[in-house]
């Protein structure tokens, strides 16, 4: 059975003492109201250490949302997989559009950071999504499967069951502009196809894949009723511990 996951992308807000305060308000809002599904909020680096003495794991865990594509040495600013881990972090997002987009981050690099998360025993949110053109091209599927492709396939069906899907059509990124339910359910589908195609079945089914992409209180529970919405990656509604635990909500 694959899990339901909300997991929360802070990108870059917050400094260190409002980081500090949100995670303490969500840790309280949801010990006195359990989830039923499973939290993680992915912060910036500098706050890993600090939030991950400071939440209840077994309530929610904790993500980074990038690490480096080189397992250490004079690479100046970067942050490894390994660091990522001594943090207590137990999640990193990796291909976010915002990093293929801004930071010229290709399936090639993706791949070294995907290996070197898996190496360290992070659990991978990995992003996928088409922008506007190429789904007014109707390219969406192509775009998709591309990137699915060129980063995951080489992975052995071992190093596949610790990756998350997030499907985040980069055209909803803070946009206000979700995606239709229905738009998310067939793509969510077609890349359950794209991944039974190369890891079978079983592992297709058991694969978590979050939307991303303006979902809020408001809409999430629409969503997350589709059979092929598992979830949600959280950018702005993440950054309210009301908002964030609307979504949360939307599981019960
Ligand atoms: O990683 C999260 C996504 O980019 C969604 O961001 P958003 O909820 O602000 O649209």
């Amino acid at each position: 059975m694959r899990k339901k996951i909300v997991a929360g992308n802070w990108k870059m807000n917050k400094t260190l003492q409002e980081g500090i305060e949100l995670a303490k308000d969500l840790n309280e809002k949801l010990t006195a109201d359990k989830p039923n599904c499973g939290v993680v909020i992915c912060t910036p680096f500098i706050h890993l250490a600090s939030v991950a003495g400071m939440i209840d794991e077994s309530i929610m865990s904790l993500g980074a949302e990038n690490c480096a594509d080189k397992e250490k040495g004079a690479y100046t600013g970067e942050v490894s997989a390994e660091m990522v881990k001594s943090t207590g972090a137990k999640y990193v997002i990796l291909g976010h559009s915002e990093r293929r987009a801004y930071y010229g981050e290709t399936a090639e690099i993706l791949k070294e950071k995907v290996n070197l998360a898996l190496a360290n025993d992070l659990k991978v949110i990995f992003c996928i999504g088409e922008v506007l053109e190429e789904r007014e091209a109707g390219k969406q599927n192509e775009v998709v499967k591309a990137q699915i492709e060129g980063s995951l396939f080489d992975l052995t069906a071992e190093q596949y069951s610790n990756i998350i899907l997030a499907y985040e059509p980069v055209w909803a990124i803070g946009t206000g502009k979700t995606a239709t339910a229905e738009q998310a359910e067939e793509m969510h589908a077609f890349i359950r196809e794209v991944i039974e195609e190369k890891f079978g079945k079983a592992a297709a089914e058991d694969t978590t894949i979050l939307y991303g992409g303006s979902c809020k209180p408001s809409n999430a529970k629409e969503l997350f009723a589709k059979p092929n919405v598992d979830g949600g990656l959280i950018g702005g509604a993440a950054l309210k511990a009301d908002d964030f635990k609307g979504i949360i909500d939307a599981w019960k």
